[in-house]
């Protein structure tokens, strides 16, 4: 799914150059090393489909864009003439609920059962939000029978039972030689978590058999009523697993296309919250141009049908323009909400809901 079995053959490819193009470069170290991705380069946006503006300006469509007649589904739906299954609502989620998918994700998305990429290294994880409000550390025990571990976790495949557990930093021994990790820079580390069935990502499906929760009721009823233009009206579309995918400001999402799911006639719905970034959306090889467009917080794309066989990634995200996240941030200005505002000034959250059989 993600990623290309020959990397020197997908550099020559056209989707490769536009990730090329987009993605941010860091300038040479001192030492005139070339490090990737720290200042923006500046670049060449100006082929980039910017769909708020195309509302804003309530004209004439730019060629290749059409505007879906979805009857009752009451608000602006985009599409591409010639990618016929994939569909842009623009500001699809009002601030606060935005805010509100923005703290299920760092709170509850990552509690167990549900896995994250950290599950493989520590075992389960049990409130890491709170740990990190409060300035905990995960630390390795000695004692497996700690009653306090984390030990009985590890669902997913390839890993042994780990013992952390988080400590004070007054209770951290000093001296003491034990792997540990402040839960502060854990949640900067979150790169996936997994809802619903539980996608597999070491064998790259959906694994049945790891303990898992439905996917929340909030969370499927939106992406029922959200999945609307790319449904026929005597179709049902189940929401029964979501990825989350965590982005820092140098993180990307290489090439890929979803095929693990049995009926590609239901759409992926793909929720954007946070700091902006580009999509890629291209063909179905590599070979076919993509056609780059700004995603924003509150954004939502489905993808359906053909549409769902075209590679697409996330070469790029924005965080130093702020503009574009400033009614998040004044929304997220209470002081309870302090961590995960720092958090999100520096962060893309996506989370993209599927029916699974
Ligand atoms: O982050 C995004 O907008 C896309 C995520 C995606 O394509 C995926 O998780 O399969
Ligand atoms: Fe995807």
């Amino acid at each position: 799914m993600y990623g290309s079995p020959d990397p020197a053959a997908a550099e020559r490819t056209a989707f490769r150059r536009a990730e090329k193009q987009y993605k941010l470069y860091k300038p040479p170290n001192a030492k005139g090393r070339a490090r990737t991705r720290s200042t923006p380069t500046g670049g060449d946006l100006s082929a980039v489909v910017d769909f708020h503006a195309l509302l804003a300006a309530d004209g004439e469509l730019p060629a290749g864009i059409g505007r879906c007649d979805c009857a009752g589904f009451g608000r602006p739906v985009f599409c591409f003439l010639d990618r016929p299954g994939f569909y842009f609502i623009p500001g699809a989620l009002s601030t606060d609920e935005q805010c509100y998918w923005i703290r299920e994700s760092l709170s509850t998305f990552p509690q167990p059962p549900n896995r994250t990429n950290l599950t493989a290294i520590y075992g389960s994880i049990s409130d890491l939000l709170i740990a990190a409000k409060n300035q905990k550390t995960l630390v390795e025990v000695d004692n497996p029978d700690s009653q306090e571990t984390n030990q009985q976790n590890n669902s997913g495949a390839n890993t042994q039972p780990k013992n952390f557990k988080f400590v004070e930093e007054s209770e951290l021994q000093k001296g003491e030689v034990c792997r540990s990790a402040a839960a502060t820079t854990l949640v900067r580390k979150l790169r996936w978590s997994t809802l619903g069935l539980q996608f597999d990502w070491s064998k790259r499906n959906y694994n049945v058999s790891l303990p898992h929760n439905k996917i929340p009721d909030a969370l499927a009823i939106l992406a029922k009523k959200m999945a609307i233009p790319a449904m026929p009206s005597e179709k049902e579309f189940k929401p029964e697993a979501a990825i989350v995918n965590y982005y820092g400001p140098s993180d990307m999402l290489g090439g890929h296309v979803d095929d693990m799911e049995k009926d590609w006639t239901k759409p992926i719905v793909s929720i954007s919250l946070g700091c902006k970034c580009i999509f890629l959306l291209g063909g179905k090889t590599r070979d076919e141009v993509p056609t780059a467009m700004f995603l924003r917080s509150g954004d939502i794309v489905l993808m359906a049908g053909e549409a769902r066989e075209r590679f697409h990634g996330v070469p790029r995200i924005f965080t130093e323009d702020q503009q574009d996240i400033s009614a998040l941030v004044s929304q997220l200005s209470g002081e309870d909400d302090r961590f995960i505002l720092d958090y999100i000034k520096n962060s893309r959250i996506n989370i993209n809901i599927r029916q699974v059989y």
